[in-house]
């Protein structure tokens, strides 16, 4: 994983392969021995870094995303790391591909155990600009892709009469999201979805969960402009952003046995922002800040403010 140093002035969260390869982790070795984990977007960022922590907590490791280039170097590290790994470049968004894929993973490894649907992604824009092609590629990637994929490890599951577990990566999406109103409107649809199916699911002995990650340093960030970095770093009451450890930690907590009576819940992972912070994907707009508030209000108003 490159490492993100940038020139954004928060500090230094640890993100190359080499710190995941041996941070300390609070789980125990041996928590996903003989599991087989298939993780989507796992060339990169969150999903990189929960690989590398699975794999050192004995998965075997499928990992699959668009670019094969990205997959075979989270490929390499894994190996490096003695885990068992096979990569499968592919589009969530293709239910075709979608098939296929769990077909490939069920003839490989005999099998899928935790499913982590952590790819995913969005542009920022207005939303009173955004074109119907991009707000369609938007949900389809994040909410119908994961759908496809939540669809598929469940059918796979009823097949073989085995239980499974599913964490889906969403976002901190609770006060709304201004400049990426797809990502929040497919987010939210993914967290409904993931309580539905909590529900119809478990007599099939599925587990569906979602983690809700704040403001994450990762390679995603290079998506966004310096504004928008800026406001990254002071989203949450923390004054800094998380590191896709952080948001790791929790997907294997959710797919380990330690979380075998949770279902239907969202961990937020978020430095606090759902109580205070205010990201913006383009810069903040003239109208929110805070001066600017203040004069615009009427002299009698003015003087309460003081
Ligand atoms: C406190 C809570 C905070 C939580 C969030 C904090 C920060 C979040 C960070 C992250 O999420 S990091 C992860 C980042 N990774 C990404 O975002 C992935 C980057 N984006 C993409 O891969 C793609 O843009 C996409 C969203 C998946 C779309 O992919 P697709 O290949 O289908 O689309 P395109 O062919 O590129 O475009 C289709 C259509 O979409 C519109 N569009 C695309 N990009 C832009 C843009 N930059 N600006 C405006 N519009 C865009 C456009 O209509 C495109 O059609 P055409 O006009 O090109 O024909
Ligand atoms: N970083 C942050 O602050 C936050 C991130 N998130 C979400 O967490 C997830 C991981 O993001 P992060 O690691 O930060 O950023 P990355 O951009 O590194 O990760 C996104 C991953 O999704 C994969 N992906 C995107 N579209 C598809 C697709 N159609 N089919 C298969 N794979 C796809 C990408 O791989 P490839 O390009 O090879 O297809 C990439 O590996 C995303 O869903 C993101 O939106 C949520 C909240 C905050």
């Amino acid at each position: 994983m490159s490492d993100i140093s940038g020139d954004v002035s928060v500090p230094e969260v640890g993100m190359s392969d080499e710190d995941f390869a041996h941070r300390p982790t609070v789980l125990r070795e041996g928590t996903f021995e003989g599991k087989v984990v298939l993780v989507s977007g796992g060339g990169s960022g969150i999903g990189r870094a929960t690989a590398i922590l699975l794999g050192r907590l004995g998965a075997r490791l499928v990992l699959c995303g668009r670019d094969p280039g990205k997959l075979e170097s989270a490929a390499a590290c894994l190996t490096r790391l003695g885990a068992d790994v096979s990569t499968h470049p592919m589009s969530i968004r293709s239910p075709d591909a979608v098939e296929a894929l769990f077909a490939e993973v069920v003839d490989r490894h005999g099998g899928i155990d935790v499913l982590v649907n952590n790819a995913g992604g969005q542009f920022a824009q207005a939303t009173i600009d955004i074109k119907p092609k991009g707000w369609n590629a938007v949900v389809d990637t994040n909410l119908n892709g994961t759908f496809y994929m939540m669809q598929a490890g469940a059918r796979h599951w009823r097949e073989v009469a085995r239980p499974g577990c599913i964490v889906n990566v969403v976002a901190a999406i609770w006060r709304g999201m201004p400049q990426v109103a797809h990502t929040c409107a497919a987010r939210a649809g993914v967290v409904f979805l993931s309580k539905t199916v909590a529900t119809e699911w478990a007599p099939l002995n599925i587990r569906v969960n979602c983690v809700a990650p704040g403001t994450i340093r990762t390679e995603g960030f290079g998506n966004y402009p310096r504004e928008a970095l800026a406001s990254f770093s002071q989203a949450n009451p923390m004054l800094r952003t998380g590191s896709a450890w952080d948001i790791a930690e929790a997907i294997a907590y959710l797919g380990s046995d330690a979380a075998g009576f949770i279902t239907g819940e969202t961990l937020n992972v978020d430095g606090g922002s759902q109580n205070w912070g205010d990201p913006w994907f383009l810069g903040r707009p003239e109208y929110f800040e805070l001066n600017y508030a203040e004069a615009r209000l009427p002299t009698h108003l003015k003087e309460q403010a003081r």
